[in-house]
């Protein structure tokens, strides 16, 4: 299928994003595209966590899961953040419908590690026929990273990884991640272009740290098929040149040598 594009809404800019974003995914919609969106909402099953008396835990940008910190996650990400989204397409002229992993059994995972971890997983299966269906009947899927697991139960996902994961395996045109800052920042001035190469050091000597690992990490691993770029852009509502291009960070495989 053509003219698929995996939109990620992060959890720090859900709240911020104005009507406009979505009239705009709306448009796309309209002209024969095929938005995905795959949502986070890390800050708010934070929120959640404290008001439980759970401090939030993280590694390398992972968030440690136990069963009431899955069970937490799971309410705020398919409750609440994924009904907002779907809720903000209603004026516009498009139809969300708001699923997790675990419906249609969209994305099946198994543990990365019990015991460091706890509950998250790695993508290991997507149900691509299911979300052609939806895309062809003219829905736009709104997924919220909660997973079945291969065997029983189910797991936590961070929403870059998902996103990845489904741009990757529908053979998505283009990748982009939404998120509360312009993209990646580097001795604070924004890198318009950076090859795999260049994100791997940045991330081994510190300047990308955090939330912004699994997503450049996610980047780096979904640059295959059709997908040539992944984009980083902030989701403010001005994050786009006067030619109505993306700014942001554009990341790819390779950069061409020039002499
Ligand atoms: N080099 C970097 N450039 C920009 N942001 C970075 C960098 N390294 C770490 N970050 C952090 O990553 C955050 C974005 O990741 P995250 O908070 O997980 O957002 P989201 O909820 O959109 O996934 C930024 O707000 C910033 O604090
Ligand atoms: C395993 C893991 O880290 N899961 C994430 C899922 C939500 C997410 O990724 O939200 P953002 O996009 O806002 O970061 C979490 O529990 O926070």
């Amino acid at each position: 299928m053509e003219g698929i594009v995996v939109i990620k809404c992060g959890g720090s800019t859900v709240d911020e994003l104005s009507p406009d974003f979505f009239h705009s995914i709306a448009a796309m919609k309209k002209k024969g595209k095929h938005p995905i969106i795959v949502h986070g909402g890390g800050p708010a099953i934070n929120n959640m966590l404290v008001q439980m008396q759970i401090k939030p835990e993280f590694v390398d940008g992972l968030r440690k899961t136990t069963a009431d910190v899955l069970e937490a996650a799971e309410l705020v990400l398919s409750g609440k953040v994924n009904k907002k989204i779907v809720s903000a397409f209603q004026p516009t002229q498009a139809t969300a419908i708001g699923i997790s992993g675990i419906d249609g059994d969209l994305i099946k995972a198994s543990p990365i590690n019990l015991e460091t971890l706890g509950y998250v997983g790695k993508v290991e299966e997507i149900n691509v026929r299911f979300l052609q269906q939806l895309i062809q009947n003219e829905f736009i899927p709104v997924i919220a990273p909660i997973a079945a697991d291969i065997n029983e139960g189910k797991l936590n996902i961070n929403a870059d990884v998902a996103a990845a994961a489904v741009a990757r395996a529908i053979d998505a045109e283009e990748l982009i991640f939404v998120t509360d800052v312009d993209g990646v920042l580097v001795k604070g001035q924004l890198a318009e272009t950076l090859a795999v190469t260049e994100v791997n050091a940045l991330v081994e000597n510190g300047t990308i740290y955090g939330g912004m690992i699994p997503k450049v990490r996610a980047a780096a691993d979904s640059l295959t098929g059709k997908l040539e770029k992944v984009t980083i852009a902030n989701g403010n509502g001005k994050n786009t040149h006067e030619d109505g291009t993306l700014k942001g960070t554009t990341i790819i495989k390779k950069k061409a040598i020039t002499s």
